[in-house]
């Protein structure tokens, strides 16, 4: 039995960024297990910190007296050995604390502070000795087992498989609801009640004013009329009191598949490159052997069905699968093909779960109920015991990299995970990224081709307009007329369009036409964007949301005017355009409740609806046969933007986007409104020719130094006094440089492109290196030597291969 126990302890500093040494109470000798979390004293005053066991052992290496484990949190491990190893590979890679790998490695209930019990089973209940424990109840709660000193005889029950262990999820807590106000009278009543009341109630005047301009069922949150207009609950039970306004508590969610069946599906026969493609894979899951496969398959090639078929093979072989797929590719329809294949064995985790219904499921995995793990970014934590494959699906999204601490990449940990459990992985995408097919031209990853549609349906027929022209011939509307024509006969024709409005580096602003002025955020450098659902402009970095002005705050003028366009106003000048159609629009507003995505998708799917109008989460994943046109609005939003990946990403959103276009039996049409024709990411999007794309866009990189030909590590340098910060990047630069060869390069350094966020100036620096023996050394180093000012208002972040540099 061993005595001693390492421990990463909770408390995020790099001396603590290895594992402590503690004496294990000889009580819990027997039971206890790595990735167990224990109570333990630590640092000055013994405090009570949390840690995960990641080592038992006979010997201690530390020089002294060994400090005790005072309690255990959990009966049984939270993680297993691989997870413990992979923190440890994490943090290391990523610059960061163990413990908030494993932290991230675990769903919310664990790492929040809800209330545990542990529970007996149905078939103890009798037992008499249980009884007398149990205090003739069938749970205890963990306080009672602490308290009682119970914590070692528990162990025992559980390893007896006798009790389990429960967190307490309010459900009333999970069911998320908000207050909302509504107008209890007609219009007209309203208005006379609001000429009566005296101007001195200036907000009760206020509120009303805001209530005339609902519609008849239209509610207004009573947050926003807090924030935004500063109205209190007083103003509005007042209102409530006089009856002329309602508030009234509503569920902000619900489980999208609760309602849902799922019909079962089986194998279709696969065409010859599916076939080729499977062999390939399934070969590898046979031998247990570790390959990454690149499958680049154009879109509506029937990636979907290679996966699914794959799976069935380890399903076969009592292992699991794990596959990840971007957030808002998690539609109805993805998760139905999984759980139409493997029912019951599919376990589904995304971000419309309650914390309560993600641990239900984190459990069934846990358990081995479930065995294939469908979900986001976070998934790949997945604590499936056996992988026999893991698959990326689009794995060309940015979103598989988190952008705050720990910065990791899905696929780096996939790839880490598939090595341990000697098995493939298969990254599927129609446009790969540049750095993962580089890879796959070098043979480091095995490139498997889907050239064709299923059936051999052609790809959709891309027309480019010039929108200049357009212009020059008198047309100044947001369409142009092939676009006009093109929604006009599918309308005729009862099919159905997908219209995109590509927001990324786009925003629609407030403008004084007399003086220039621009309603920015306080905190940031940036525009606040319009949001006509709320009524309110509002900060997208830091979430500052204010009143829209009605007179210019600089020079007074009543001329201040909204500029850019943004989906409603889309969705306006196509009602007058089709005043027939029925229009649905997707972006932040309309889906901003959860479900709401679900629900839009599942009616335009039923053909409730003509056009399908959203932005960039329209573009992926969705499979519906009858949309036969997609028209993009503004395909070049994003190239003037200061980031090296820029034609790459409008080349993939292109593509991805026309590929909803024709895949039922009729062809499918695309037109791509552009204010740049000529430019190569959208001249090879129209022929869908990634391979020249590739190609091109790979003599850029290596002309400019970039990614794939060098590795880019970014350093982030933040403080609310603009003079500091400038000063320390200026230091980190040369702190940096004595580790770096003379083939890296730094860039920088410099103000970021949004300079200042949540009220902090932000200053970066880009290394661009090879091969560089001594960097991840220099950069630990920067970390510990930078910790004191860290903890006072300077940040310092390290991002390896970031995707953001705005
Ligand atoms: N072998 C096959 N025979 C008949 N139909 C198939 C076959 N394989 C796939 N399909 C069907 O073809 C359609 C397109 O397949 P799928 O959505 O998997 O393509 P994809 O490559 O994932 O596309 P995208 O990248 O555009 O999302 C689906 O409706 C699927 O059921
Ligand atoms: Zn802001
Ligand atoms: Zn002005």
């Amino acid at each position: 039995m061993q005595e001693i126990a390492d421990v990463i302890v909770d408390v995020p500093t790099l001396q603590t960024n290895i594992p402590y040494e503690f004496k294990i109470p000889k009580k819990f000798q027997e039971d206890i297990t790595i990735g167990m979390r224990v109570i333990v004293p630590f640092g000055k005053g013994d405090r009570r910190v949390q840690g995960f066991i990641t080592k038992l052992k006979d010997e201690q290496s530390f020089d002294g007296e060994l400090k005790e484990i005072l309690e255990l949190m959990d009966l049984e491990p939270v993680l297993n050995q691989e997870l413990i190893h992979l923190g440890e590979w994490m943090a290391q890679t990523t610059y960061s604390f163990r413990i908030s790998c494993y932290q991230t490695m675990l769903p919310a209930v664990l790492r929040a502070r809800y209330q545990k019990i542990v529970k007996l089973m149905d078939k103890e209940i009798a037992d008499s000795e249980l009884f007398d424990i149990f205090q003739g109840k069938n749970w205890l709660s963990w306080e009672d087992v602490e308290e009682r000193d119970l914590t070692s005889k528990m162990l025992k029950l559980k390893k007896e498989g006798k009790i389990e262990v429960n967190y307490l999820v309010d459900d009333k807590a999970n069911k998320k609801t908000k207050k909302v106000i509504y107008r209890k009278l007609p219009i007209n009543q309203l208005k006379e009640i609001y000429d009566k009341i005296s101007n001195r109630a200036h907000r009760q005047k206020q509120l009303i004013e805001r209530l005339l301009l609902l519609a008849d069922d239209e509610k207004i949150e009573q947050k926003t009329l807090k924030h935004t207009y500063e109205i209190d609950t007083p103003v509005i039970n007042r209102g409530v009191e006089e009856g002329w306004c309602e508030v009234k508590e509503v569920e902000v969610y619900r489980d999208p598949y609760e309602k849902s069946d799922f019909q079962h599906t089986e194998p279709l026969k696969l065409n010859q490159e599916q076939q080729v493609a499977y062999d390939k894979i399934n070969g590898t899951i046979q031998k247990d052997k570790h390959e990454v496969f690149l499958l680049e398959g154009v879109t509506g090639s029937g990636k979907t069905e290679v996966y699914l078929q794959s799976i069935a093979e380890v399903l076969e072989k009592d292992q699991g699968a794990l596959v990840l797929v971007p957030e808002i590719a998690l539609t109805p329809q993805m998760v139905h093909r999984f759980k139409g294949r493997f029912g019951e064995l599919v376990a589904v985790l995304h971000s419309g779960l309650s914390d309560g219904e993600k641990y239900d499921e984190w459990r069934k995995i846990e358990k081995g109920e479930a065995k294939v793990v469908v979900g986001a970014r976070s998934s790949v934590f997945a604590p499936l015991e056996n992988i026999g494959i893991i698959i990326i699906d689009e794995e060309h999204e940015t979103t598989y990299k988190q952008s705050d601490s720990p910065r990791y990449h899905a696929r780096d940990v996939a790839i880490w995970r598939a090595k341990e459990h000697h098995c493939p992985v298969v990254l599927g995408s129609a446009t790969p990224s540049l750095e993962s097919r580089a890879r796959a031209s070098k043979e480091v990853y095995t490139l498997l081709e889907l050239k064709e549609r299923v059936n051999r349906q052609a790809l959709p027929s891309v027309e480019i307009i010039d929108m200049r022209e357009e212009m020059k011939e008198g047309n100044s509307s947001l369409f142009s007329k092939p676009l006009k024509e093109a929604l006009v006969k599918r309308l005729a024709n009862k099919e159905q369009s997908v219209l995109m409005l590509n927001r990324r580096g786009y925003s629609s602003f407030l403008m004084c036409r007399d003086c220039g002025f621009v309603l920015k955020c306080p905190n940031c450098d940036i525009s606040q964007t319009l949001h006509m659902d709320t009524h309110s402009m509002k900060c997208h970095y830091c979430g500052h949301e204010e009143a829209i002005p009605k007179i210019c705050p600089s020079c007074h003028s009543s001329k201040i005017r909204y500029f850019g366009t943004g989906t409603q106003k889309i969705e306006e000048e196509l009602n007058k355009l089709l005043p027939e159609a029925n229009i649905i629009r997707m972006d932040v507003d309309t889906t901003r409740r959860k479900g709401a995505h679900e629900r839009l998708l599942q009616k335009f799917g039923n053909q409730e609806a003509d056009i399908l109008l959203g932005t960039q989460m329209i573009a992926k994943g969705l499979d519906f046969p009858n949309v036969t046109f997609v028209g993009v609005l503004n395909a070049d939003t994003a190239l003037g933007l200061p980031d090296f990946r820029s034609a790459e990403k409008t080349f993939q959103l292109l593509t991805q986007v026309s590929g909803r276009a024709g895949r039922g039996e009729i062809n499918g049409d695309v037109v791509i409104q552009t204010y740049n024709p000529e430019h190569y990411a959208i001249q090879l999007a129209q022929n869908h020719d990634y391979a020249t794309f590739y190609l091109r866009e790979m003599k850029y990189r290596h002309l400019s130094d970039y990614s794939p030909y060098y590795f880019l590590t970014s350093i982030q340098v933040s403080h609310e006094n603009e003079v500091t910060a400038a000063k320390r990047i200026q230091q980190v630069a040369e702190f940096i440089n004595p580790y770096l060869s003379e083939q890296a390069i730094i860039l920088g350094p410099t103000p970021r492109f949004v300079a200042r966020t949540h009220n902090k100036y932000h200053f970066q620096l880009i290394i661009k290196y090879k091969n560089e023996k001594g960097l991840n050394e220099g950069l630990h180093k920067l970390l510990n030597s930078t910790q004191k000012e860290q903890a006072q208002g300077l940040t310092i972040k390290i991002d390896p291969q970031p995707n953001q540099f705005l």
